[in-house]
């Protein structure tokens, strides 16, 4: 379990976040959303280890407070953030070159990932030969194959167009069934939060903070558009409230 504790972030005298705790299960994705500029990526950033702002909190892992960045955490920012100058493996790889395997180590580990994400013959290309859902799936997979046990998604698909986002949310929530760990998803997307998240934090601006938690109940092939409508439109009023 990885849990926060009454994160404050700070710009000077402005307060961005306030008091903001948050539990992560082991397993499961956990959807966060809210208004633009509440501190969704903040949160995610801070967790990471890069926000360059002012922040008290206390992150644990299993009870125990932990520093960031952490092994357990692997972050993927809201870009796909691909190096333009290296290939698809070494994208791939980086994380695993950062976290200090060997070039040929870490060539070894990302290569058999290649034809199930859906980018066998792509190693040797450059991110602009990709499509968009591919260039997606190679920062997935140099996000993923760092093994940790906790992933945090920054907006993921939002570059997508309708069709590829579907799908790669239906690819996301395969390989999390192969291998569950735990997910702080960020999504502007109310289709994306009720389709694949367990729970959704809804947040409120000004300063940021958690106004609910929100179980998703029904089972991943019972979510149907019908099915979800009352729970969207919850979640559109919890919103709408907010932003008045
Ligand atoms: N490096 C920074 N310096 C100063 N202020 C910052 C910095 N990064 C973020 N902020 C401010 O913090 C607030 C929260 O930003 P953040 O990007 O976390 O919000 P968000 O909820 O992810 O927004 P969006 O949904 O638009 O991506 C905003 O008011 C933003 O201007």
């Amino acid at each position: 379990m990885l849990e926060i504790r009454s994160l404050t972030i700070r710009d000077g005298h402005r307060e961005i976040l306030r008091d903001l705790s948050l539990r992560l299960p082991e397993s499961g994705v956990t959807a966060l959303i809210g208004p633009s500029g509440c501190g969704k990526t903040s949160v995610l950033k801070w967790l990471a280890g890069i926000l360059p702002l002012e922040a008290q909190g206390t992150v644990t892992l299993d009870g125990a407070p932990i520093s960031t960045p952490h092994p357990a955490l692997s972050y993927q920012p809201q870009s796909d953030a691909l190096f333009p100058w290296l290939t698809v493996a070494e994208n791939a790889a980086l994380g695993l070159r950062v976290a200090g395997l060997s070039a040929r180590a870490a060539r070894a580990r990302v290569a058999p990932l290649f034809a199930p994400f859906g980018l066998a013959g792509t190693e040797d290309m450059f991110p602009a030969q990709l499509s968009g859902g591919m260039r997606q799936r190679a920062a997935f997979l140099r996000t993923i194959v760092q093994d940790s046990r906790f992933v945090l998604l920054d907006e993921p698909f939002s570059a997508l167009d309708a069709v590829t986002r579907l799908a790669m949310q239906d690819w996301l929530a395969a390989r999390l069934s192969e291998r569950p760990r735990g997910v702080l998803l960020v999504t502007h997307d109310l289709h994306e939060a009720t389709g694949l998240a367990d729970r959704i934090l809804v947040m409120a601006a000004n300063p940021g903070r958690i106004i609910a938690e929100i179980p998703v109940p029904l089972a991943r092939e019972s979510r149907s558009e019908t099915a979800l409508a009352p729970l969207r439109e919850h979640l559109k009023s919890l919103l709408m409230e907010k932003a008045r």
